[in-house]
C-alpha cells in the first residue's frame, strides 16, 4: 500500500487538504486526533503524563489538561522534547493498527501529521506532501478558529521546522494561500498518485 506523509505549519491547511483527499475515498489517518485519543486512553502513556508533568495534567475528569501542558512545554524545549518522547512512539503504533484496517482496495493512504519531519515519522511513508501559506494568514486562520492569540502561534511555529526547512525534504507541495485553486492541486497529486507517476 502506498503511504503518503501530509504536512504543513500550525494553520496552513493540511487538514482541510485531507478533507478533499477523503471526498476522493482516500483513507486519511490524522496523527493530531489519534495522540488526543491515545492521551487520554492508553493507561501506560497517561501514568507517564502524570509522573512527567505532575498529576495536574488530566482533570478531575479525566481529560487531558490542554492548556496547562501546553503552556508548560511551549515554553521549554526539554519538556517538549520529554512529551514528544512519550506521545510520538504510541502514535506510531495506533498508525500501524490503523494500517491494518484499510480496506485493501484503497490505492493509497494519507497520513496526516504536524510534525511529519520533526518526528521521523516521514519514514514510514513512501513519499510526503508539504502545504505551505504564508505567515500573516496561518496566524489569522488559527486565531480566528481557535482561542488563541498570536504570540501562542508563534510560540508553537518557533517548535516546528519552517516552510524553509521542510520544502527541500517534501516530495509534493500545495500551495493554500488562495492563488491556486485546492481542489484542482489534490485532484493532480491524486493523478499523480493513482498513476504512479514519480
Ligand atoms: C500540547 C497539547 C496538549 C496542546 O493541545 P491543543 O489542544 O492546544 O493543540 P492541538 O493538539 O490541537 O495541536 C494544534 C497544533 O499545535 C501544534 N503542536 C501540537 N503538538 C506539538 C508539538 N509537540 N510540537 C510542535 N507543535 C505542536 C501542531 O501544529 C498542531 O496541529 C497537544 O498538542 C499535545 O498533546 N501535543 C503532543 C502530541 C503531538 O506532538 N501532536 C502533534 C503531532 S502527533
Ligand atoms: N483555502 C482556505 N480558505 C479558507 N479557509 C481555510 C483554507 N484553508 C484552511 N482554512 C481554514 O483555516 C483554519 C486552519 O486550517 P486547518 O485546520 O486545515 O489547518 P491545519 O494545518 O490542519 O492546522 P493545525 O496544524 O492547527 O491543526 C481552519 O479554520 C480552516 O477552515
Amino acid at each position: 500500500m502506498l503511504k503518503i506523509g501530509i504536512t504543513g505549519g500550525i494553520g496552513s491547511g493540511k487538514t482541510t487538504v485531507c478533507r478533499v483527499f477523503e471526498t476522493l475515498g482516500i483513507p486519511v489517518f490524522y496523527a493530531d486526533t489519534s495522540a488526543k485519543e491515545i492521551m487520554v486512553k492508553d493507561e501506560i502513556l497517561v501514568k507517564g503524563m502524570k509522573e512527567t508533568f505532575g498529576a495536574e495534567s488530566y482533570t478531575e475528569a479525566g481529560e487531558l489538561n490542554r492548556p496547562y501542558i501546553s503552556g508548560l512545554v511551549f515554553n521549554d524545549q526539554r519538556q517538549l522534547d520529554q512529551l514528544n518522547a512519550l506521545v510520538h512512539p504510541a502514535v506510531f503504533r495506533a498508525f500501524d493498527n490503523w494500517l491494518s484496517t484499510v480496506p485493501s482496495n484503497a490505492p493509497y493512504i494519507l497520513k496526516e501529521a504536524a510534525l511529519l519531519f520533526e518526528s521521523g515519522s516521514y519514514r514510514m511513508c513512501d513519499r510526503s506532501i508539504l502545504v505551505t501559506a504564508p505567515l500573516k494568514l496561518k496566524l489569522e486562520r488559527v486565531t480566528g478558529r481557535d482561542h488563541t492569540t498570536e504570540a501562542q502561534v508563534l510560540a508553537r511555529m518557533d517548535k516546528q521546522l519552517s516552510d524553509e526547512q521542510k520544502m527541500p525534504m517534501a516530495d509534493d507541495h500545495i500551495t493554500n494561500d488562495g492563488s491556486e485553486s485546492l481542489i484542482l492541486q489534490v485532484l493532480a497529486l491524486h493523478q499523480k498518485y493513482l498513476d504512479k507517476k514519480f
